[in-house]
């Protein structure tokens, strides 16, 4: 049930471990010595901060913990990280360990490519939906009350460390939220993927861990070679933004205090794909699959109530994929494939916003 997966980025390479019990084996051989700070937050930081601090005997380790949740994904938050490195006169040469969820992967990740220019910065993730996305790829950053990540860097980490046990204390709910992102992949990836998603999500659900390890090896994968592909998104990257364009959209309209990125994410892809049928580019079968796998992941699939097709129009205009003012969306086309387009009928995605705002 281990794997290592690279990400080949010339200089910026780093691997993925993906085993259980990593953080409690020998860390010291993953991360330099050095001045080490360890960014968690209020969940994650009590359950195994002490655990890595125990085996980095060698390093000068600070800690910092913010409250957990995605509306601490400000500016401020990071703000009082580098005050605190400042602080502790840490050097160029420090390392930002991020242990915890997204959030705190891609705060962490964005404190650490701007200190001093550029600190170093390794990923333990702890939710379903870092191990398998958030901590690959180098995208950091926080939100904007107007917009969801629209502050942020490329900044790679020197290494992601999965330890596929810590998904143990994971509750219910943000396992659900990390198989929209599976899921997603199943979307984007080969049929393969997909059937074996289809045929496995009771064995995902239940947490099997020989099925959850495959999960997100595969899923690592993928996104690793897409990434080497194309690092700074100026083409086939943007594929792993499928429902994220309406995703953020209800993130951003909720203020980050609603639905979960997993949950909004799911929403999101199932009116990606209602798009895409309507418009005859994909098959309903399609639409089909997506929804009873989503269902079968315990997933919303539809917008929250209340929310309007004027406020999807009004943060989706906001969205990064947008090129001089042309909305770009990431649009599936028979499984298996999927486009980025800007070229799609607007009463089409108008009627789409209507039917899923009922
Ligand atoms: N950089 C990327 O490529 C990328 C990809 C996908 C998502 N994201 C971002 O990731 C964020 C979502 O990440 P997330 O779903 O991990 O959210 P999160 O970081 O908020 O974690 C979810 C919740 O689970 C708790 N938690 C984390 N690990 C736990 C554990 N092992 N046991 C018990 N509780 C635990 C956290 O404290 C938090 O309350 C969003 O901000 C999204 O934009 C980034
Ligand atoms: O790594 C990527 O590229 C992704 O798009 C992965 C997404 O799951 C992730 O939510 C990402 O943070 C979205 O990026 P954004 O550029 O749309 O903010
Ligand atoms: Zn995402």
């Amino acid at each position: 049930m281990s794997a290592q997966v690279n990400v080949a980025l010339g200089e910026r390479s780093y691997t993925i471990d993906i085993a259980p019990g990593l953080i409690r084996a020998d860390l010291a051989r993953y991360l330099p010595q050095s001045e080490i700070l360890l960014v968690s937050d209020s969940n994650v930081g009590p359950l195994y901060l002490d655990a890595i601090q125990a085996q980095l005997g060698h390093a000068r380790v600070l800690r910092y913990q913010f409250e957990a949740g995605e509306a601490s994904k400000r500016l401020d938050v990071v703000e009082a990280i580098w005050s605190l490195l400042m602080a502790e006169r840490f050097s160029r040469k420090c390392v930002l360990v991020a242990v915890g969820g997204g959030v705190v992967g891609d705060m962490t990740g964005f404190a650490a490519a701007c200190y001093q220019r550029g600190a170093g910065f390794v990923q333990i993730p702890t939710t379903l939906l870092a191990q398998v996305d958030s901590s690959v790829g180098g995208k950091t950053a926080v939100n904007h009350p107007q917009g969801k990540n629209m502050i942020g860097a490329f900044y790679q980490p020197l290494s992601v460390l999965v330890d596929t046990e810590t998904l143990d204390s994971l509750p219910a709910r943000q396992w659900s939220a990390g198989m929209a992102e599976v899921i997603k992949y199943g979307a984007l990836g080969s049929l393969d993927f997909l059937g074996w998603l289809e045929h496995n999500m009771a064995a995902l659900m239940a947490r099997d861990a020989v099925a959850v390890a495959e999960a997100i090896r595969v899923s690592c994968q993928m996104k690793a070679d897409i990434v080497a592909d194309d690092e700074r998104e100026t083409g086939r990257r943007a594929l792993l933004n499928l429902g994220h364009t309406f995703g953020h959209a209800i993130e951003a309209h909720e203020q980050y205090r609603g639905l979960l990125h997993g949950e909004a994410v799911a929403v999101g892809m199932v009116m990606a794909t209602r798009l895409s049928v309507a418009l005859g580019w994909d098959a309903p079968d399609n639409l089909d699959r997506l929804v009873a796998l989503l269902r079968a992941g315990e997933l919303p699939v539809e917008p929250p109530p209340g929310m309007t097709p004027a406020d999807f129009m009004h943060h989706m205009g906001l969205d990064k994929k947008v090129d001089a003012g042309q909305l770009r969306l990431v649009l599936p086309k028979p499984t298996g494939s999927a486009v980025i387009s800007a070229d799609f009928d607007p009463q089409a995605l108008a009627r789409t916003l209507a039917d899923s705002c009922r």
